[in-house]
């Protein structure tokens, strides 16, 4: 596992007053294991410097809270990565929503809103429940599992892609074009060639089904399409509003499942709660989101000469937001390194805040909540066989492989 320097490393004076840093939240190390990190950062003030690349960062609560909330001035227009796009071509077309800003953003939003909205979810909840008991009474009866391939990843892989309407062939394109996605917000490192090189080929399956008169007729692809024809849109920008769920909808959830399994092996007695009321389930996952953030971090760019915690962030400065680091801020929480499934973990950042929050949480939650209720009902024990291992990426926290023992209920 290299943390050496990337190659084109350059180091950077921090400015007037504020704490520059000497840590690479893109190394292996780092990605490893994070948390010491955002300690150092929360601890050394309201906003650092991040030597390495140039950036500031914001890790507390308080300071990640208030950069999301302020839109106008920490734009995503420029970028949500670590490129600025006033600058730099961006490496595919920009989002229309994880990438825009008002008025063209609120647009997007609303053709979505009009499809994915609680009433979708409502309608969708019995047949993923059912969907998450077939998967956890075929794996609880295989007792040794990987958690990762055998759960964490067959459940999404089975519900999202047939909601969404796409063929059955080619299914398997849908993690490394997300992977390549998350990749690619961070600096042009090992992670990011190498999800590039694997992520290109997917990326022409995954253009292909997001073409306007692809998806199957009835399913949320081909109602995309139909909201943003209707105002307007070009088969281009229906194309490419459909290929921001195909980004952002599978390795995210994935991710989310495999920490949630990977908590409650690891809390026996969290389990033990979880069983004891399997209507806990939704607060179980939201409480993994929190304390596990399967995304780690977004940037912003500031538009214009402003400020955080007084010190001065000049026009065109990236800053990092660790969402992790906020979700974990002792500060906001108490215990915030301990899973606590009783606890209210409203309030975090893990689905971010404000105009950009996950127009996908619904759906993560709905996918999350179906499989730990199956396990809370299906499963009389779940018991790690072997050591996690961490799949690493730029943007994304998750597992590559979770050696599993499930005793059936
Ligand atoms: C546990 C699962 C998930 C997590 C942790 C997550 C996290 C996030 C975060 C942090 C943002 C904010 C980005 C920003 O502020 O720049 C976001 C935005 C977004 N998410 Fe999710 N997400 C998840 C699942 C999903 C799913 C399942 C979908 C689609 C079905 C989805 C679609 C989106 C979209 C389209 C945006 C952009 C919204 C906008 O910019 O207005 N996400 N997500
Ligand atoms: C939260 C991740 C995310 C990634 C990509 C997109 C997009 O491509 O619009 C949206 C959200």
């Amino acid at each position: 596992m290299s943390n050496a320097l990337p190659a084109e490393t350059t180091w950077t004076i921090a400015p007037e007053g504020v704490p520059g840093l000497d840590l690479d939240p893109f190394s292996d190390y780092f990605l490893t294991d994070p948390y010491l990190g955002h300690a150092a950062m929360r601890d050394a003030g309201p906003v650092v410097w991040l030597e390495r690349y140039g950036i500031y960062a914001v890790a507390r609560y308080k300071e990640v809270s208030e950069v999301l909330a302020n839109h106008a001035i920490f734009v995503s227009s420029r970028g949500v990565g670590i490129s600025d796009f006033a600058k730099n071509k961006p490496w595919r077309p920009p989002s229309l929503l994880l990438e825009a800003d008002p008025p063209e953003h609120t647009e997007a939003r609303a053709v979505v809103t009009r499809i994915m909205n609680p009433k979708l979810i409502r309608s969708l909840k019995e047949s993923f429940q059912a969907h998450a008991d077939t998967v956890v009474v075929e794996v609880a009866a295989r007792g040794h599992i990987d958690g990762v391939k055998d759960l964490a990843e067959r459940y999404p892989l089975e519900v999202f892609p047939d909601w969404v309407g796409l063929d059955k062939d080619g299914r398997e394109n849908l993690l490394p074009y997300g992977s390549m996605v998350f990749n690619t917000f961070g600096p042009i490192n090992r992670l990011y060639e190498e999800a590039l090189e694997k992520g290109s080929k997917a990326a022409v399956w995954i253009m292909e089904q997001c073409a306007p008169g692809r998806p199957a007729p009835g399913g949320f692809g081909a109602q995309v399409h139909a909201e943003a024809a209707a105002v307007g849109y070009t088969e281009d920008e229906q194309a490419r509003l459909l290929r921001s769920f195909l980004s952002a909808g599978v390795d995210t959830t994935v991710h989310g499942i495999g920490s949630a399994l990977h908590a409650l092996a690891a809390n026996p007695g969290q389990f033990e709660l979880l069983k004891a009321d399997p209507t806990r389930a939704r607060a179980t996952f939201e409480e993994t989101v929190r304390h596990a953030a399967p995304v780690q971090t977004f940037f912003r760019t500031a538009n214009e000469d402003t400020q955080i915690g007084g010190i001065s962030i000049p026009e065109g400065s990236k800053v990092l937001m660790f969402l992790a680091a906020a979700n974990r801020d002792p500060r906001e929480w108490e215990n915030p390194d301990d899973f606590e499934i009783m606890r209210r973990a409203n309030g975090h950042v893990g689905f971010g805040f404000g105009i950009h929050a996950c127009l996908g949480q619904m759906l993560a939650r709905l996918e999350g909540e179906c499989v730990l209720n199956s396990l809370a009902r299906l499963v009389d024990k779940i018991e790690m066989t072997g050591e996690a291992e961490i799949q690493l990426n730029n943007t994304l926290r998750g597992l590559e492989r979770l050696p599993l023992r499930l005793t059936p209920a």
